[in-house]
């Protein structure tokens, strides 16, 4: 494995693993190529070491020349090249941040440090498809590792409270544009101490209103409001991102009929910038004393941090401002539930482009490359 094709690493998620594989240096061990839908024979990026210029993402020719594809380029990409590759009979390594082949029988959803067994077993069986999995569901599994890895869990329900970068890019800068107009419609007001609150909520409540106010790509204002659907209407009261908690778990987990664990909840975008958080009710197979719990989680990865549930520790290292940027994967607010002992209540957040998209995808890389053991 040493010819490695990038398509849509100028992409936000591409950015963020480009970000990763320079700090890592993971362009040591492999000859990158770099693919673009708009840019043919630009310049590529700087990745410490000399690189061609771009080639034309959709030469079906040129990829398959190559051991492996690494795209953060979408579903829409993924849908028209990767049967046409496969139809040539390419028969390297695809590894895909899109939502697009992840249920697919042949594809294997990876999260190494969650389902690392689950991976080596299809690199042994010849599988060649690895898919990153959904922000949310990875975030959630990164936090919850140890309990599952002590089989303790009987079912989750997950209240997300989604960042603006699930939506992508576009829907990163409206939502600034959003708070700038709202700022700006009650910035007078704010200036004197004694202009009456209501009357600024006024002003606020109107300009969200306003048809000029910039919706764009969110479609309705989520600055000062926040968003209780993500993704598709599935037609039975869940929406494509809910039907994803309980899919994907399962999947990556490698559980199937008779182990599986339920997963649901209500998804919900707000207006934090690109760290995902959800408030989680566990339902334990049996009642754990919790400090035992902390230290089940505490053990799951190195990347999980139990934060206690105390008021101080909570607000300064359990929101999304504490964590955006970093690997780290909070969980607190731990405690168990009055509906009994096997009832755990949680708060976890994570950064949603780190271990939500980029990070699962370098470390395949470096798992097929040898290089991660
Ligand atoms: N956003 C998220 O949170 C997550 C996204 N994903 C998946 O990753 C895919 C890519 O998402 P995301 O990175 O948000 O998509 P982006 O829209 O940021 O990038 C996708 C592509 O758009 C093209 N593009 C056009 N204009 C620009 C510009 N001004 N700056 C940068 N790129 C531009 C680039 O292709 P080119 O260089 O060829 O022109 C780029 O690769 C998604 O479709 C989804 O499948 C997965 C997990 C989380
Ligand atoms: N749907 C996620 C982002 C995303 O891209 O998810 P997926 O990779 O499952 O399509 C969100 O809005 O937060």
């Amino acid at each position: 494995m040493k010819t490695v094709g990038f398509v849509g690493w100028r992409g936000m998620v591409g950015s963020v693993l480009m970000e990763r594989m320079r700090e890592e240096r993971d362009f040591d061990f492999i000859d990158p190529v770099f693919f673009t839908t708009s840019n043919v024979g630009g310049p590529g990026p700087d990745v410490g070491k000399p690189v061609t210029t771009l080639k034309d993402a959709n030469d079906v020719a040129e990829l398959a020349k190559l051991d492996c594809i690494i795209t953060c380029q979408g579903g829409d990409y993924t849908k028209a090249i990767f049967p046409k590759l496969r139809a040539a009979g390419w028969k390297g390594y695809w590894i895909d941040a899109a939502s697009a082949l992840r249920m697919e029988k042949d594809a294997v959803i990876i999260l190494d440090p969650v389902n690392r067994p689950v991976i080596d077993a299809a690199i042994k069986a010849g599988k060649k498809d690895f898919i990153g999995g959904n922000c949310t569901v990875s975030c959630m599994l990164m936090a919850v590792d140890g309990l599952f890895k002590a089989d303790l869990i009987e079912w989750i329900s997950a209240m997300t409270y989604q960042a603006a970068s699930g939506g992508g890019a576009q829907t990163m800068r409206e939502l600034l544009q959003q708070m700038g107009e709202v700022h700006f419609a009650a910035k007078g007001m704010l200036q004197d101490p004694n202009s009456p609150i209501l009357d600024i909520d006024r002003e606020v409540a109107g300009i969200l209103r306003d048809e000029s106010f910039p919706t764009e790509h969110f479609g309705v204002p989520l600055a000062g409001s926040l968003l209780p659907w993500i993704d598709t209407d599935l037609g039975n009261g869940q929406s494509r991102e809910e039907w994803k908690g309980d899919a994907e778990t399962n999947k990556i987990l490698g559980r199937a009929d008779g182990n599986r664990v339920a997963v649901d909840g209500v998804c919900v975008r707000v207006g934090a910038m690109r760290c995902h958080s959800q408030g989680l009710t566990i339902k334990l197979k049996k009642d754990v004393p919790l400090e035992e719990i902390e230290s089940i989680l505490a053990s799951g990865n190195k990347w999980v941090k139990v934060v206690p549930n105390k008021r101080e520790e909570t607000l300064k290292r359990l929101t999304p401002v504490a964590v955006t940027g970093t690997l780290e994967i909070p969980i607190g607010r731990l405690r168990k539930l009055k509906m009994g002992g096997q009832y755990l209540s949680a708060f976890t957040v994570g950064d949603q482009l780190l271990w939500g998209a980029a990070e699962p995808l370098r470390r395949m890389l470096r798992i097929l490359a040898g290089k991660l053991v």
